[in-house]
């Protein structure tokens, strides 16, 4: 079957984002270095965290820097469901969600993505009653929701999970949920952002305790604060929320996105090449920073806000374990592995967040990368090249891996399962092609695809120095 564009029908009035066809790829031609500044789209994370945030408020918000992915565009058809008016115009989003029409979310939307069920506290708080399907999101591990129910419970509500349908209610007995101390079992980043939403229209104290300390948890607490929500401690392992009645309209800018801009500093060192990032924040890249240092990159910040990324003379070998915020970020694993195959000596990379997260490694194999799984661990030895070939993306970063792979890989690498990317970075491709990258997006037929022109309607966010 031919490629095609289809358009989605579209949850953000204004927005003309699109979905491609599985048929449609990416070509690289690999081996060419790149040159130039990329700006950084705003965090996936946090704006879809916080679109869902903005169902705690009954007055108008105004999101900035919201990144154009497929994943923001499901997000906005949830809300649309859920009867929330949404508007886009370029990276802004105007969300008022007066009035929450169903309690009720999409089951074809909401197994699509992960983001989506992190609406179950805020439509809860609202309404006193939530049916949330089980999420979707990237296939790397069983990803329950276990922590969210527990947490919801211990604020007194009533959920159970039936017919694939997370069930939950406020009994009639009280209005709203109750504040409450929470312990999480492991610090999960959704169940804090559940659980925080929920506790800033609780009665009483919440307290979570072992809370993730992921930036965008810290982003989505200072989007509530700003709608008037009491929140303390976000950013440590101890969040203490005082819940109120109201919250009130605000406007909140995303954070950088942590992970494409790690992305884009692997982009440079693979390909030996100058980048320069902006913006970005140094300290929500820290674990990044110190590998790609250890391995030879050369790094340099320079204010306000950039990173510029130097070619290096030798990559070497280390090891990498991800771990919960500040430890090395699970999302960077696979774009990591990708440079970890071109460096000099053995690299160990331990996955420790998910069980199932190094399916890309199979992928790398076929471009003439050394790596041995075992478990959750797999070893890389390092190889002098690689060598374009045809290769299929398992999930999202083990999308962006390939890319990344195929930029230093000799030769043609033809790169299939584009859902996955388009799912969770921003036009890359196209902000690749502006640093020079020979990266096309094709159809089946092998026809350039337009892919830009019929899809944006903001320009790509890349100067070419
Ligand atoms: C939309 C979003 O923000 N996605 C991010 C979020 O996913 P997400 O919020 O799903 O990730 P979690 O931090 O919750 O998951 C971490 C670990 O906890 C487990 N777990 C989680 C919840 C639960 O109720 N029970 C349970 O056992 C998971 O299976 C996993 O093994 O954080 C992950 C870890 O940084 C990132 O990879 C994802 O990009
Ligand atoms: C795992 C990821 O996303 P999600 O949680 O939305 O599947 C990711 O962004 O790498």
């Amino acid at each position: 079957m031919e490629g095609r564009l289809i358009n989605l029908p579209s949850g953000l009035p204004g927005a003309k984002v699109s979905a491609l066809t599985d048929s449609s790829v990416l070509q690289i031609s690999g081996g060419h270095s790149l040159h130039g500044h990329v700006e950084i789209s705003g965090a996936k994370n946090s704006a879809l965290v916080i679109m869902a945030g903005a169902l705690l408020c009954s007055e108008d918000c105004r999101i900035r820097n919201v990144p154009l992915l497929a994943d923001v565009e499901k997000m906005g058809q949830v809300l649309s469901a859920l009867g929330i008016s949404l508007k886009r115009h370029g990276d802004v989003l105007d969300i008022n969600a007066s009035e929450i029409k169903t309690s009720k979310a999409p089951y074809e939307l909401v197994t699509q993505l992960r983001a989506s069920f992190f609406a179950i506290g805020a439509i809860l708080a609202r309404l006193g009653v939530a049916q949330m399907p089980l999420p979707g999101g990237c296939a790397i591990g069983a990803r329950p929701v276990d922590l969210h129910v527990r947490g919801l419970q211990a604020m007194g509500a009533e959920v159970q999970i039936e017919h694939g349908i997370c069930n939950a209610y406020i009994p009639k007995s009280r209005r709203r949920l109750k504040g409450a101390k929470i312990y999480l079992d492991s610090p999960s980043v959704g169940a804090t952002e559940t659980l925080m939403m929920a506790a800033t229209l609780a009665e009483g104290e919440t307290i979570i305790g072992n809370a993730a300390r992921e930036p965008e948890v810290f982003d989505l607490a200072n989007f509530c604060i700003s709608m008037g929500a009491k929140i303390k401690g976000a950013g440590t392992s101890t969040i203490i929320i005082d819940g109120v009645t109201k919250l009130y309209s605000t406007e909140h800018t995303i954070i950088p996105d942590r992970i494409e801009a790690g992305t884009f500093l692997i982009a440079g060192a693979i390909t030996h090449s100058e980048l320069l990032l902006s913006p970005v924040v140094t300290e929500h890249l820290l674990p990044v920073i110190a590998k790609l240092r250890e391995m030879g990159v050369h790094l340099i910040e320079e204010p306000p806000n950039c990173l510029r990324v130097l070619p290096a003379k030798a990559l070497r070998a280390t090891d990498i374990e991800t771990l919960p915020h500040p430890g090395f970020p699970t999302d960077m694993q696979a774009p990591f592995m990708s440079l970890l195959t071109l460096a000099e000596g053995d690299s160990l990379i331990n996955e420790s967040v998910f069980e199932n997260r190094l399916r890309h490694a199979s992928e790398l194999n076929r471009l003439g990368a050394d790596i041995r799984v075992k478990g959750n661990t797999a070893f890389v030895r390092g190889v002098p090249m690689l060598s374009g070939a045809p290769v299929l993306c398992t999930d999202l970063r083990a999308a962006a891996a390939l890319v990344l792979a195929g930029l230093a890989a000799q030769g043609k690498t033809v790169i299939h399962g584009l859902h996955h990317l388009d799912r969770g970075y921003d036009q890359l491709d196209v902000k690749l092609q502006n640093l020079g990258a020979k990266i096309r997006r094709l159809t089946s037929t092998g026809r350039d695809q337009e892919f830009m022109s019929n899809v944006n309607t903001t320009p790509a966010k890349i100067t070419r120095k």
